[in-house]
């Protein structure tokens, strides 16, 4: 099972390796408003599968949600001490 810091080392290495196919290298070329707009739709899946749809349904969405989160950091130049120091 892959953790938060698993999953940001591996987009982090897909940052700088760029591998033909990466829907991650995808949504970096993509910029910073298209991911911000991405965020913004997993966030609403995330409250709408809370309200009405099952545990699971719900996990998944998070999950989603996190790694559109992990994209935006990179889109930024932030690590994961830069976001944990404010916790
Ligand atoms: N964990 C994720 C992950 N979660 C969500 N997503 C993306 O977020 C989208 C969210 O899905 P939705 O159900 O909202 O579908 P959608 O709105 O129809 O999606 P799009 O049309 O916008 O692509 C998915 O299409 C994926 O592109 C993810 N994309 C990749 N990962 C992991 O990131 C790693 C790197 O992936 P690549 O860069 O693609 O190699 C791998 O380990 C992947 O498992």
């Amino acid at each position: 099972m892959k953790s938060f810091d698993d999953l940001f080392a591996e987009l982090s290495e897909k940052s700088l390796s760029r591998p033909e196919g990466s829907g991650t290298v995808r949504e970096l070329d993509a910029g910073v408003h298209a991911i911000g707009k991405k965020i913004v739709e997993e966030a609403a899946e995330v409250w709408m599968a809370a309200e009405y749809q099952s545990d699971e349904e719900t996990a998944e969405e998070i999950s989603q949600l996190l790694y559109h989160l992990q994209v935006m950091m990179l889109a930024k130049g932030l690590t994961t001490a830069d976001v944990y120091r404010h916790l």
